[in-house]
């Protein structure tokens, strides 16, 4: 067993819908069969007594969106993130503040806009954000920003029941039907088409998902259309607005570069390892659109996903033992070179007998060690780190 493996305790911290939608059991067996331990932490009991975790993966979304109005979970959250900072060699599945940015809507979709200017190959439709307020100055805003009609109402909140209920706008009395906070985005036309990417870690996962059917660009006298997004776009969604109402043929996925490209740059934005974006791909246009990301989702149509997510944390934990020990070398190295310079400075104070102040403490690093141990580290160290 490689040393990274050895006594290696993962915990996790799932509510028990998402634990029986994974079927997580069969997670934890993977786990154990290669040797971990593996614990669920109980949230009314302190980490402490639970620990030590050497990772711990988690879907705490309704903690941390509760904590920013109720005392009991900003406190659990507070001690959570107290507990992984204190440890700080736990690797955390995801950081709190990366999840906590896809909570809000706002933020998610203001850190797309800002993804697309960097890389263009992915695009984010262009939205309002609704703060307060009434239809007239829903209207202003749209106006303002020259959206043009149907759009998508989205709720601030992007996390819970209540986020997943949307609207369809047709016209500008069906902006009078809103209720703010929420969000206006241009609707994209897409062949009733969606393809969910699951991420975990490097590796990504593309899955085919039904999705809002096309229509008519520019604004019409229809009535607003109000839905929930999960009886449209789960796998097995069966809904009137999923039926196109004209034949086409099949929508062509994005392809592998465009995804490969846009998936990389998110997980950097992001900072988050595991996380699902929705695409689709414009008629008009055949450009991708990044419509939706999501903390920790289902990854539902990805029988890898166990097998994924034990990769990547594996990788996590033998990179955090290669660069411990390569602190430990440094470390190593840092006192050898002081020893050096101890009997050079013995040599040359013989005589007087005479030393150094900085000699005193042999653990006192000599201000040219800061600059050798760079040296050693990007330049030595890696040949060092290949032959151990
Ligand atoms: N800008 C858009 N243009 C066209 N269709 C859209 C757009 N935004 C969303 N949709 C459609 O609405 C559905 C729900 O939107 P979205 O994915 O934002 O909601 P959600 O509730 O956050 O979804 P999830 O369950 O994936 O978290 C999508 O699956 C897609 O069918
Ligand atoms: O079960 P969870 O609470 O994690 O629900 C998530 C859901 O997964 P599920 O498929 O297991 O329902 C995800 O669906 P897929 O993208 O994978 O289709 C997506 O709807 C997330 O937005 C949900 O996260 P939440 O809205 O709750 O933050
Ligand atoms: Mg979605
Ligand atoms: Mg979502």
């Amino acid at each position: 067993m490689p040393s990274w493996r050895k006594g290696k305790r993962i915990g996790y911290c799932l509510n028990d819908k998402k634990k029986k939608k994974l079927n997580f059991q069969g997670f934890e067996d993977l786990c154990r069969q290669r040797g971990y331990e593996v614990i669920e932490i109980d949230l009314a009991k302190p980490l402490c007594e639970q620990g030590p975790f050497d990772v711990i993966i988690h879907k705490l979304s309704d903690l941390i969106l509760e904590s920013s109005y109720d005392s009991q979970s900003h406190q659990l959250i507070h001690d959570f993130q107290t507990y992984v900072e204190t440890y700080s060699s736990i690797i955390l599945l995801d950081p709190f503040p990366a999840v906590r940015l896809l909570l809000d809507r706002f933020e998610s979709y203001r850190l797309l806009q800002d993804f697309q200017k960097q890389d263009s190959c992915i695009f984010s439709p262009p939205y309002v954000e609704l703060n307060s307020g009434t239809g007239r100055e829903a209207v202003a805003r749209i106006r303002e920003q020259g959206l043009t009609f149907p759009l998508i109402c989205k709720t601030r909140v992007a996390h819970g029941p209540s986020s997943h209920e949307m609207a369809l706008i047709f016209n500008e009395e069906g902006l009078g039907e809103v209720s703010a906070p929420c969000l206006l985005q241009s609707f994209v036309n897409h062949d009733a088409v969606l393809f969910k990417v699951f991420v975990v870690g490097s590796s990504h996962f593309v899955v085919r998902r039904p999705s809002l059917k096309n229509f008519p660009r520019g604004e019409s006298a229809r009535r607003s259309i109000f839905f929930n997004s999960h009886s449209v776009s789960k796998p097995d969604s069966c809904s009137r607005l999923t039926e196109l109402d004209e034949a086409t043929l099949e929508p062509t996925p994005p392809s592998d570069n465009v995804i490969c490209r846009a998936m990389r740059g998110l997980r950097s934005t992001l900072g988050l390892s595991l996380f699902g974006v929705d695409l689709i791909v414009e008629k008009q246009t055949g450009r991708c659109a990044v419509i939706d990301v999501n903390a920790f989702p289902g990854y539902e149509g990805v029988p890898e996903f166990f097998s994924a997510l034990l990769n990547h944390i594996e990788t996590l934990l033998e990179s955090h033992e290669q660069a411990a020990r390569a602190r430990v070398l440094v470390a190593e190295y840092s006192l050898h070179q002081q020893a050096s310079h101890v009997d050079k400075a013995q040599e040359s104070t013989h005589d007087t007998n005479l030393r150094a102040p900085w000699l005193a403490n042999s653990l006192e690093t000599p201000k040219s060690a800061p600059a050798e141990s760079s040296f050693f580290t990007f330049a030595v160290l890696p040949a060092v780190l290949s032959r151990h």
